[in-house]
């Protein structure tokens, strides 16, 4: 694990769509274990232009997990434990918007997460923190990843909710319209609790969107099948590739704690009092708390 103060190490969460990374230096699959559990895979190891990249596929290499069966707390603490301090997650999504045409793509700044059969949180009984999620998604990366975006022409947005539902079915039309009449920008299965999981584990966190189809609201196209975000999966893969390359030089250069708070978010966040704390349940935290709770 390294302290977040010290450089950084990349971790990328790759979507439906994106099973590995090519091009890396020195890279290996390593089998990480977790105090929470079974990651979704092996991850990752590699350099990319001499910046340690760490990489996990989030449905597992051939895509054998379905959102709901994500252990989230499993592989968000992997990546804590493999020294991540930043992670980028690539993630496919459904568009809200007519605005917003499959092959955008969007850097999300807030979520609505309306999943209820997932793990939320590493805390609990014997155990207890509530960090800050007002700000989901770390603003030091989305800059970061707008310029990146930016210098390639990439079709890209800066800022935009996405509504995280349960799964695996895509939604009804009643609820897609729902979604649009709260302002949701984009739609997708699996942000959540990663993000919230990533922030309580004083990582940055950032989500690139990429927009594979308009739902089921849009009069003029087709009701989103797995076959059309596929599809348009193969293209947006290769945009999201390119953009990784142009990012990472800049992420490359911090060389102190992130200045919007991401590496310092647990420091108001514990209430049970140390005579109440649970040893069991501390040693389970070693890696995501270990910073806040000593040892
Ligand atoms: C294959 S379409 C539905 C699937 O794609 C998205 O996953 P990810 O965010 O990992 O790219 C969506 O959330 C669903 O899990
Ligand atoms: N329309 C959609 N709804 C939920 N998740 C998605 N992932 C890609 N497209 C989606």
């Amino acid at each position: 694990m390294a302290e977040p103060g010290s450089v950084p190490v990349i971790g990328i969460i790759g979507g439906s769509g994106i099973y590995e990374i090519d091009g890396l230096k020195n890279a290996e699959w390593r089998k990480m274990t977790s105090s929470f559990g079974e990651p979704s895979d092996a991850l990752l190891f590699g350099e990319l232009d001499g910046q340690r990249l760490v990489f996990l596929p989030r449905h597992g290499r051939g895509h054998k997990l379905s959102p709901s069966d994500l252990n989230f707390r499993a592989n968000i603490d992997a990546m804590k434990r493999a020294g991540v301090t930043e992670i980028l997650s690539l993630s496919a999504v459904g568009s809200l918007r007519e605005d917003l045409p499959p092959g955008h793509f969007v850097l999300v700044d807030q979520f609505i997460d309306r999943t209820f059969a997932r793990q939320k949180s590493f805390f609990g009984p014997g155990m207890v923190a509530h960090v800050s999620v007002a700000d989901p998604v770390c603003g030091r990366l989305g800059d970061h990843l707008a310029a990146a975006a930016g210098e390639l022409s990439l079709p890209c947005r800066r800022g935009g909710t996405y509504m995280v539902m349960e799964g695996p079915q895509f939604s009804t039309r009643a609820e897609s319209e729902l979604y649009r009449s709260w302002g949701c920008d984009v739609i997708g299965m699996t942000n959540m609790p990663e993000a919230k999981l990533a922030r309580e584990a004083e990582i940055c966190y950032a989500t690139v969107a990429m927009v594979t189809d308009y739902d089921c609201w849009h009069e003029g196209h087709d009701d989103v099948t797995v076959d059309q975000v596929v599809q348009t999966l193969l293209g947006n893969a290769d945009k999201a590739r390119a953009l990784i390359k142009q990012v990472v030089p800049k992420l490359s250069g911090r060389r102190d704690i992130c200045d919007r708070g991401c590496h310092r978010a647990l420091d108001a966040a514990v209430i049970t009092q140390a005579g109440a704390r649970d040893p069991v349940v501390m040693a389970r935290l070693d890696a995501v708390a270990g910073r806040v709770l000593g040892g």
